[in-house]
């Protein structure tokens, strides 16, 4: 099978400092990827790359057999992104928001009339469509975001810390929708800091600290190979000291 996503060499510094320091990844259609790593490592940076915000880098990447640096336009009309905060239009309504998001995709009137509504109405936003956003709480705001991700029925979405504000019911509305989408045959690519979430949705786990892959497989491999629990193989592979320590230090004033 073809990779939906193929990523070779891929490197990127901000200024001096080098952020992906080389990051092969194939990703084959259906997958859920959960893309997990520290502050820092260069998550954010990767979801740039591949949703076509950040053109600067080094090495390869392809979506859908298309070259990025080729075919940017293809390449962003068949991605979906759900950022975990976006500088959302917070004048308008969600309807206005969505009709505009949907017409940037080409989408027509009814359609997006009729997946706007049956989106929002799941996530329990229907009674507020015509309210203006500025109005909205952090986590109402997130939902609208998930849904313009999602309005043109993308091949792969790319979710960046997309419970981020979240209600515990709209937590769990979200991973149905994440399985549901893998169901349909969608790729998805989803870094969070939420060990729980991603151990429970993803069937692959890419593993990032300082810019580099440190570990790559399902959860049942990255089990057998490192710990029982997803938080304990994170620290594992990422930490650099006991993070008991950490804390404690933070706390207490070192003693002489
Ligand atoms: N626009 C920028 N200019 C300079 N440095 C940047 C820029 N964006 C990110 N960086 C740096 O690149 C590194 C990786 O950042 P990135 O946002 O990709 O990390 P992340 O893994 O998503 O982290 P987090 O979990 O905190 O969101 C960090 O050291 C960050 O300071």
């Amino acid at each position: 099978m073809e990779p939906i996503i193929a990523i070779r060499g891929l490197r990127k510094n901000y200024g001096q400092k080098q952020v992906l320091k080389g990051i092969d990844l194939d990703v084959y259609p259906g997958q859920i990827i959960g893309y997990i790593g520290p502050n820092g490592a260069g998550k954010s940076t990767t979801v740039k790359i591949l949703i076509g915000l950040l053109s600067d880098f080094e090495g390869e990447v392809s979506m859908l057999g298309q070259d990025l640096r080729k075919d940017t336009l293809t390449v962003k009309s068949l991605v979906g992104y759900v950022p975990e905060n976006a500088e959302i239009y917070e004048v308008l309504t969600p309807v206005e928001y969505l009709s505009f998001v949907g017409k940037l995709y080409g989408m027509d009137d009814a359609l997006i009339e009729e997946r706007a509504n049956r989106m929002l109405q799941a996530f329990g936003l229907l009674e507020n469509k015509d309210q203006r956003m500025d109005t909205f709480s952090k986590g109402m705001r997130q939902k609208v975001l998930i849904t313009s991700g999602l309005l043109h029925d993308p091949q792969i979405v790319v979710l960046d810390e997309p419970l981020s504000g979240l209600d515990a019911n709209a937590v769990i509305i979200v991973k149905e929708i994440l399985s549901l989408l893998k169901k349909e045959g969608k790729t998805i690519f989803y870094c969070s800091h939420m060990m729980d979430v991603v151990e429970k949705v993803s069937d692959r786990i890419v593993l990032i600290n300082e810019g580099s892959i440190v570990a790559d497989g399902t959860f049942e491999q990255l089990k057998q190979a490192e710990a029982d629990t997803l938080e304990k193989i994170f620290a594992n592979l990422t930490g650099s000291q006991s993070l008991t320590n950490v804390a404690d230090a933070f706390i207490h004033k070192n003693q002489p």
